[in-house]
């Protein structure tokens, strides 16, 4: 699939992205010719069967992982032409990211957890970053549990955290991996609600990689990956549509 007109100005897009790993017998090919841009202001979920290449497109958009073949560009920025430290840089500060494992810091409490990108930036929060924070804390119902730590928090406060932590830096784009995995049905619903109202309010970028079809019934666009390609590219779809597409993929692997 070759890249679309509506694609460009995307917030972040890779062209003819591949992705290999071993080689010989042992070569695996988890991503093959891929051409994609997360459009911005959108909420993107990434779909496919086990092993389809999500994962791996997801990391090597967010610079977490090297692309074999092809370029990778966050906004007008190439990320597969930059070395190591000025990778880091652009992740830190222009990159959210929430995983399924929530990935707090269990020694610090949530405010240290809030403040942690700044503080790995090599600073504290300005005074418009710390009122954006407190300005979270409260959108995000995390009044008077600033001071607990993570093992304090449910699961979908936990969540919650590391959505605000994501959001406090106002990244170009936020990359969130299975972020409802390990959350119940009800906790899951509160959590995509969050992240579908930054994309409504405050038009942030996200591409979510999901098995739920339920979590892709929020997104804006799905895209729909199998043996390490795009094979489909659709606007919202209700979660029945998206078990039906699934259903077809996996009967098809
Ligand atoms: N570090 C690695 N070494 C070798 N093979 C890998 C590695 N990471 C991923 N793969 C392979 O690449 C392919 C794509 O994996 P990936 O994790 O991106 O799929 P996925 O769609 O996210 O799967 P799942 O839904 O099960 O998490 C798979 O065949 C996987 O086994």
């Amino acid at each position: 699939m070759d890249i679309l007109s509506s694609d460009i100005g995307a917030v972040a897009r890779v062209a003819h992205l591949g992705k290999h790993y071993g080689t010989g017998g042992q070569r695996v090919t988890a991503l093959d010719d891929v051409s994609i841009g997360i459009r911005r202001g959108q909420f993107t979920a990434i779909m496919g069967p086990s092993g389809s290449g999500k994962s791996t497109l997801m990391h090597v958009m967010a610079g977490l992982d090297t692309a074999s073949e092809g370029r990778v560009w966050l906004g007008d920025d190439e990320i597969t032409a930059l070395g190591d430290a000025a990778l880091t840089r652009l992740r830190r500060r222009r990159i959210g990211f929430v995983f399924q494992a929530f990935n707090l810091v269990p020694t610090l409490d949530v405010m240290g957890n809030l403040r942690l990108p700044f503080e790995l930036d090599g600073r504290g929060p300005d005074t418009a970053e710390r009122e954006r924070i407190a300005a979270l804390v409260a959108a995000l119902g995390l009044d008077g549990r600033t001071g607990h730590r993570p093992h304090e928090l449910s699961g979908g406060q936990q969540q919650r955290v590391a959505i605000a932590r994501a959001l406090a830096t106002r990244p170009d784009v936020i990359f969130a991996d299975e972020p409802t995995g390990a959350l119940d049905s009800r906790t899951s619903r509160e959590v995509l609600r969050l992240l579908r109202s930054a994309v409504v309010e405050t038009g942030q970028s996200i591409a979510m990689v999901t098995h739920d079809p339920v979590a892709a019934s929020h997104a804006d666009r799905i895209l729909f990956l199998a043996d390490g390609r795009i094979i489909d590219d659709r606007e919202a779809m209700s979660a029945a549509q998206i078990s039906e597409t699934m259903l077809r993929l996996e009967t098809a692997a």
